[in-house]
Order: C-alpha cells, then structure tokens, then sequence
C-alpha cells in the first residue's frame, strides 16, 4: 500500500523532470546549427554582449541579437540577456568595441589574370583579419580589366567560394564603352554596383584614361541607375623640375615633384564642371561622383567643397596611408611609399585630418594596390620606375585610430568614415549600421592594445614584404570578425571555408 503510495506521488515529479529535460534538449538543438565550416561559431542565433556598442544611435552598453545572419535586435539593458543565459548563446566580449564591419570600396585583388599581386583568397583573410566584411574590388590591376559583362563574369567565376568576406565589383568607365551607352547599360545591367574612371594613364594597358566628354556621357547612363561614378582625379601636365636638385630618382623628392598638387586640382576643376549635372532637376540627376584617394588637402579639397555647397552630388574619399606618412620622413628609396597621387608634406596631412574631423572628407578607403615585389625595385629604390600603389587591406583600422589619437578620433566617426558612408556610397543598404534588419557584419576589437608591425606578425595579404606599415607600432586589435552572422574570423585563425557573398546590383 505504502509502495503504491509512493509510485503515485513519484510520477509527476518525473513527468516533470522528462519535460523540463526535453525542452533544455530541444532549445539546444534549435539554436545550434550544423557545425558548418563557414563559421567558427556553430550557432545560427546568438547575442553578442559588450559595454561598448557603435550604434548609430550612439555609444551603448548592451546586446545584439543576431539570427540567420541579420541583427534582429539591439538592446541597452545590460542584464536582460542574463535571464536569458541558460536559453541562448551568449558572447560576451566585456569592453572590447563592437562596432559595424568595415566596408572598404577602394581594392584591388588583382583576380583574375595577376594573382600572383594578390588574389581573392589572401585578399579576403587580410579584410576578414582586419574587420573589413565588405569589399569593393576596383576593375583595373586584375587581367582582363572589368569593363563588360563577359569580363564581369570572369571576376565572378574567379571569386566564387574563394571570398571570406562579401565582395562586390566596380566596372571600367573607359573610351572604348563610354560614347556607347548599350555597352554601358550592358555592365551596368550585369551588376556593377557602378563605374570608375582614370583621368590620367593608369599604369595598366588595357585600362586607357577617359576624357571630360567621357566621363559626361558616362554619368548620364549611371543617372537611370542611380549608381555612382568613382574618379581617380589627376591630370598631366607639363612639368618643368629646374629648381638646381640633382632628382636623384632615390629620393622622394623628385617623385614628388612628378606629380605636384596641379595634377588633382586640374582634374578636380575639369571634373566638377560636368557635376552641375548631378544636381536635383539637372541632366544626370541621380548620378553621383566620387573622388578617390584625395591627397591634396589645398585648393583641390576647396573646389569640392565649393561644388557641394552648389548641390552638386559629389563626396570624396582619403587613405590611411595620407593620414599616417608625410613626405619628409619617407626614407631614400624606400618604394614601399610609392604610390598616386603622392604623398603629400607634414602641414598636408595636417589638413588632411582637420578636414576629416570638420566632415569635408565624406570617408576613407584602402586603395590597396600591392604587387609583387619585383615590381616595387625594393633593391634599387628607383622611385620613378617602381610600381605605386600602397599594401595595406589588413591594418585600416588600426593604422585609423593610432594615427587619429591624437586629433580626438571618436569611435563613431571611425564607424562613419569605414562603415556607414562607404556602404551608402556603393548602395548597400544591408550594410555598415549595428541596426536591426542589417546583415550582422560586425567588428569587435580592443583600441586600447597595442602592437608591433613586424615579422611575426600574421599577415594574411600575399606581399607582407611591401607593406609600407611594416615596421610600425599600432594600436587597435581586431579580435572577432563577423559575415552575416558567420564568425569569419577570431582569436588569430578564419573558418576554413570561404563563404563571402557577391554582392551584385540589381
Ligand atoms: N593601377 C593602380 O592600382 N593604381 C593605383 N596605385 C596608386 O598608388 N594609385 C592608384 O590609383
Ligand atoms: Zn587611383
Ligand atoms: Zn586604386
């Protein structure tokens, strides 16, 4: 009697206990995915906690919930996630910054055709190492240049399952399409997410410079696409050098002297008297133009100011590497330096920074532009024949904040230069916010560590040798890197498969 007693009040703290059981079990197994090989996490939703979140709201302490690869919420209390602790995936990255991944629209990966410069694969873990989630490849340096379908889908075909972070294409604005504006709709339609132009030789054969009349014409087709048209903007002039010097071509000087100031403002002030165009109620009204790599913080940088106070739908962007060198410390022959336009003197930079800071400068980018060592004369130092063109994908954020301290360089304005304007400008609008409904494509690094440049340092782009940054000391880690939910990079290793998206404009 007594037993039967027993075994009745016993069942329902069984039956309870095998519930509970089953439901622990069955949550467990809904919020891990299959351990995929795209991710160093294998978690399909989970909540990333810190005491400093980038959002565009400002600076918060709190979690964002990702899953299935958006941010579906972002919140400030930072408890609510403890009640949630023993039901979801929670990491917890205590003050390291969580900050949207960095969307760098000026690269170039060389592939295909020169990836012995670069590549995707190396290209891609340098961003993923670095906090870049999205990158825009430039169409020059690789081979062919992109600047038709059929050579779109040969970067296409190149890039596929071999990207560890997102990556879309510019395509060629070049003589040969810009008068035919069915070739044009052509790229277009083939998902460039717009075009860029040269406006002085490229250093690359099949790539030709465009003229004024080009670059009109090209901007009345991108109009109907709402797409942008990026410029490199110098110009050749005649150049006189008798000032007594020897212009040894060791010397950074003389490569200087190659390319003064003149150069961008001739091209900026031809460029800028067909972007009246852009304007509301003008001809190429929902074009835009963007001016890459400004070096010239003088005259070049009033002209643009000038034509945006007119309405003229212009932004600019400058590099790292004009933020962090000066021309006087660049060392005899180090060709490492070399690249165009030039950079600039001490008070330049200066400028440079106070028009960063006062927002006359929209955004930065990488212009990552490496090749093989041979070609940068490393022995020879001969500034006038080396290749030009900075290596530096990898340590833009860093390089960013260790050089912006001492100008009072926010962690918001970093979001804004490297994430939010650069997405706009390529018309991703899934991208660059910690904001639900965004891809979660994030960054989490510790500004305040510390570290050498040098040999021992992992270095995941092809040519660490040329990087002009070698040897430097910064400040800024990258710890975790996030794709679309996918944790692509983290503690020093990527996932080993390469699951980048294309990105391509419809
Ligand atoms: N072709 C090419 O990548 N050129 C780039 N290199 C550089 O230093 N400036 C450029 O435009
Ligand atoms: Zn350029
Ligand atoms: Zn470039």
């Amino acid at each position: 009697m007594e037993r039967t007693l027993l075994q009745w009040r016993l069942l329902p703290l069984l039956a309870l206990i095998i519930s509970f059981l089953s439901f622990f079990f069955a949550s467990r197994s809904f919020q891990a995915k299959e351990v995929s090989k795209c991710s160093l996490l294998p978690h399909d939703h989970y909540w990333i906690s810190s005491k400093r979140i980038v959002t565009p709201h400002g600076l918060i302490s709190g979690s964002v919930e990702v899953k299935g690869g958006i941010i579906v919420s972002v919140v400030k209390e930072v408890d609510w996630y403890k009640k949630q602790r023993s039901r979801v995936k929670v990491i917890d990255y205590g003050e390291a910054v969580v900050m949207p991944g960095l969307v760098d629209v000026h690269a170039h990966l060389d592939d295909p055709g020169r990836s012995e410069w670069e590549g995707f694969p190396s290209g891609t873990k340098a961003a993923a190492a670095g906090g870049i989630t999205t990158l825009i490849d430039m169409p020059l340096n690789s081979c062919p240049s992109t600047v038709s379908p059929e050579t779109l889908k040969l970067k296409i075909e190149a890039a596929k399952n071999r990207i560890h972070v997102d990556v879309g294409f510019w395509g060629g604005l070049v003589p040969d399409n810009a008068l035919n504006s069915s070739a044009l709709s052509s790229l277009l339609d083939a998902g460039v997410l717009g075009l860029k132009s040269f406006m002085c030789p490229s250093g690359i054969n099949d790539f030709p410079m465009t003229n004024i009349t080009h670059i009109k014409e090209g901007l009345s087709v991108l109009a109907k696409y709402r797409r942008p048209l990026l410029v490199h903007a110098e110009i050749e002039r005649d150049l006189e050098i008798i000032d007594g010097s020897d212009n040894d071509p060791r010397s950074y000087l003389t490569y200087l002297k190659t390319r003064p100031t003149s150069w961008e403002e001739g091209a900026i002030r031809n460029l800028l008297s067909v972007t009246e165009n852009t304007r509301i109620g003008g001809s190429a009204e929902g074009a835009h133009v963007h001016i890459v790599h400004l070096s010239d913080a003088s005259y070049s940088l009033d002209l643009i100011k000038e034509a945006k106070g007119k309405g003229d739908s212009v932004t600019v962007e400058t590099c790292p590497h004009y933020l962090a060198f000066s021309a006087e410390e660049i060392p005899k022959g180090d060709t490492r330096f070399k690249c165009s336009p030039p950079i600039r003197d001490a008070a330049n930079r200066e400028k440079l920074w106070e028009a960063m800071m006062e927002g006359d400068i929209d955004m930065l980018s990488s212009d990552h532009s490496p090749t093989k060592p041979e070609l940068k004369l490393l022995s020879d130092g001969n500034f006038l024949k080396a290749w030009g063109g900075i290596s530096s994908l990898q340590f833009v954020l860093p390089v960013t904040w260790s050089y912006g301290k001492k100008y009072g360089v926010t962690l918001e304005q970093v979001a804004s230069w490297w994430s939010d304007r650069p997405s706009k400008l390529a018309g991703l609008h899934s991208k660059g916010a910690i904001e639900v409904g965004k891809h979660a494509d994030i960054v989490v690094w510790e500004p305040e560590i510390e570290f050498d440049l040098n040999e021992d340092h992992p270095i995941h782009f092809k040519h660490p040798i040329i990087s002009a940054y070698l040897g430097k000391r910064l400040s800024g880690k990258v710890v975790s890197t996030f794709v679309r939910g996918n944790l692509v990079f983290g503690e020093g290793k990527h996932a080993s498969d390469a699951c980048g998206s294309l990105l391509l404009a419809t």
